[in-house]
């Protein structure tokens, strides 16, 4: 097997800087992590990729085309579709390791995550081609300042996972910049009692919205709780404890090393009474 952890979320919510922290505290444990740039549009990153979809086409390409008018979303999904059109180069990119880890730094257009099925078939072909997946979703915590925010996260979250259909893990980033204050509040968000939240909290239950809808707000935390669909990780750039922790959950959702344990177990050397049977090896595996 391979493994590939599908790194998505809105623009600026800090995608990058979780692939670069990700291969960093990696490489701290002697573990080697491949990034793959899928942003057409990127302009810069600190990681150094591995395999860079520019190298395929570039967001540039498609808006100078002179025939086809896009602006720089349509251009966006242009790349992409283009990409898929254009898998056997990736595949070729990737090579064909047995072990090999990835992370995939995806475009922060959310569309791409929540209708369009363009990455939902580059996913189908990653795993044709042997990889576990593990998508990670990442929001600024910034944006997760009361209860209306975290209802909406969580749908935009659940749509993503509804669409892509993998495992999936979500992340609110920049932890170290919020204030104490800020901190405290995102408390009862990682742990949240949903139904209670939806139900009884002010900036939910005054809103324009819950007034009119307020049979449905309740609901959808009902589903939200009922079903565990969403837990948001808090992710602190600036703490190799939390990134160990989350780069262990990623791992533990894609089983990463399963395969390398029965390997070694294959390979384990016979025992005394095996090594006196010539057949003994076969005869253990069979
Ligand atoms: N302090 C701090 N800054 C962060 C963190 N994550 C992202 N940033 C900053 O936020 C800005 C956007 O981060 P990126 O990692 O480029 O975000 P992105 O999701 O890859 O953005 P797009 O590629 O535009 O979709 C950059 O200036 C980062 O340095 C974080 O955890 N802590």
């Amino acid at each position: 097997m391979r493994y590939a952890q599908i790194v998505i979320g809105p623009a600026g919510s800090g995608k990058s800087t979780y692939c670069t922290e990700m291969q960093r505290h990696a490489e701290t444990s002697r573990r080697n992590i491949h990034i793959v740039n899928l942003d057409p549009a990127a302009e810069s990153f600190e990681y150094k990729p591995s395999i860079d979809i520019r190298d395929l086409i570039h967001v540039d390409d498609a808006m100078e085309d002179e025939e086809m008018h896009f602006g720089p979303n349509g251009a966006l999904v242009f790349c992409m579709e283009f990409l898929l059109e254009n898998l056997p180069w990736l595949e070729n990119q990737l090579g064909e390791d047995d072990d090999d880890y990835f992370i995939f730094d995806c475009p922060g257009q959310i569309e791409l995550y929540t209708h369009l099925n363009v990455m939902k078939k580059l996913l189908e072909a990653l795993e044709l081609w042997n990889f576990r997946l593990c998508a990670v979703f990442i929001l600024d915590s910034h944006f997760m300042i009361n209860a209306s925010s975290f209802i909406s996260a969580s749908m935009a979250a659940l749509s993503a996972m509804t669409t892509l259909e993998v495992t999936f893990i979500s992340i609110l980033s920049k932890i170290d910049l919020l204030s104490k204050k800020s901190k405290k509040q995102l408390e009862r968000f990682l742990e949240p009692d949903v139904k209670d939240i939806c139900a009884n909290d002010t900036a939910v239950v005054n809103s324009k919205w819950n007034q009119k809808h307020q049979m449905l707000t309740e609901m959808i935390g009902r589903v939200l709780e009922d079903y565990s669909l969403i837990k948001f990780a808090p992710l602190n750039i600036t703490d190799e404890d939390n990134l160990a922790n989350i780069l262990f959950m990623v791992d533990n959702c894609m089983q990463f090393g399963e395969d390398r344990d029965i390997k070694m177990a294959e390979f384990d050397a016979p025992d005394e009474e095996d090594e006196d049977n010539d057949d003994g090896y076969e005869e253990g595996r069979g």
